[in-house]
């Protein structure tokens, strides 16, 4: 087992529940797509499953260990074999996209080769191999500061490339390309993860792009797990309830009223 939430619960610090009771267990190699509507939890149970928030209440284990249960420091060690890749990739605007990408290796690395890198990028053949993979070579050498949101996009899913963990967790990691670039970069990371054996989570607003690349969809709605079920099986009826919001009115097509004009004779 790579993952399981055992009746999780998030309460964040302004008193919200994002996530009450939820169970869910995922085997070492699967790939799930999380969707769900907007502020439903999907952000909230990607960051239980990442270890970086500690559940109110319930129990977490990843990789086969209970993260709070651990030391500051045994914890810190789970983080390193665990990828992240983040909608808004948090990059330091100066910094070069190679030093960046090789950063995904900093948590293996000791703090010799981790400082060295800073100044003399130690891989360049192996960064430039991960973003060849995601067509952005040409970027190799541009400071984040000179990428659109679409390309940081692609820097932070080399980065997590690169480091090469046995946890992927991706948090909206396509939502700023285009659908082309978003399909293949889904294709990319689905490949990755097949390839090596690595479990896979994305959050995913794009259902289309769920229901493609991921074998599993789990739905999510006000911090509870509405549906888990294999892709094949998801339809409209069941995306129609996920996707409801009562809150929303559809504009109401103005009432026409016709006044006749009969000419007497
Ligand atoms: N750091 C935080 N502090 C306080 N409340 C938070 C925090 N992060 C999220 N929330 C709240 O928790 C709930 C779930 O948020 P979350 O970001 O997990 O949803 P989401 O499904 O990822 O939403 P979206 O699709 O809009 O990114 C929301 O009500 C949100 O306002």
């Amino acid at each position: 087992m790579s993952l399981r939430l055992s009746g999780a619960s998030l309460q964040h610090g302004n008193g919200v529940h994002a996530l009450r009771g939820v169970d869910l267990s995922i085997d070492a190699g699967e790939r799930v797509a999380i969707i769900g509507p907007s502020g439903a939890g999907k952000s909230s149970l990607l960051g239980l499953l990442a270890s970086a928030l500690m559940p109110s209440a319930g129990a977490v284990e990843v990789l086969g260990q209970q993260p709070w249960q651990l030391s500051a420091r045994a914890r810190q060690r789970l983080r390193t074999r665990i990828g992240l890749v983040h909608q808004a990739p948090p990059l330091p605007p100066r910094q070069r996209v190679v030093t960046a990408v090789l950063a995904g290796k900093l948590g293996q690395w000791g703090l010799g080769r981790s400082l060295l890198n800073l100044l003399h990028p130690s891989d360049i053949p192996g960064a430039r191999e991960v973003l060849a993979r995601l067509d952005l070579t040409d970027k190799l050498f541009a400071q984040c500061q000179q990428l659109s949101g679409g390309q940081l996009q692609r820097v932070g899913i080399a980065r997590a490339l690169y480091q090469d963990p046995e946890l992927l967790l991706a948090d909206e990691p396509v939502s700023a390309m285009d659908p082309v670039l978003a399909d293949h970069c889904l294709n990319v990371l689905c490949r990755h993860a097949e390839a090596r054996g690595v479990t896979l989570v994305a959050s995913l607003h794009a259902v289309d792009l769920a229901l493609a690349h991921f074998p599993r969809i789990v739905g999510v709605r006000e911090g509870h797990i509405v549906f888990d079920r294999p892709a094949a099986e998801v339809d409209q009826a069941l995306l129609d309830a996920l996707y409801a919001n009562e809150q929303l009115v559809s504009p109401q097509m103005p009432a026409v009223t016709l006044s006749l004009q009969i000419p007497r004779c």
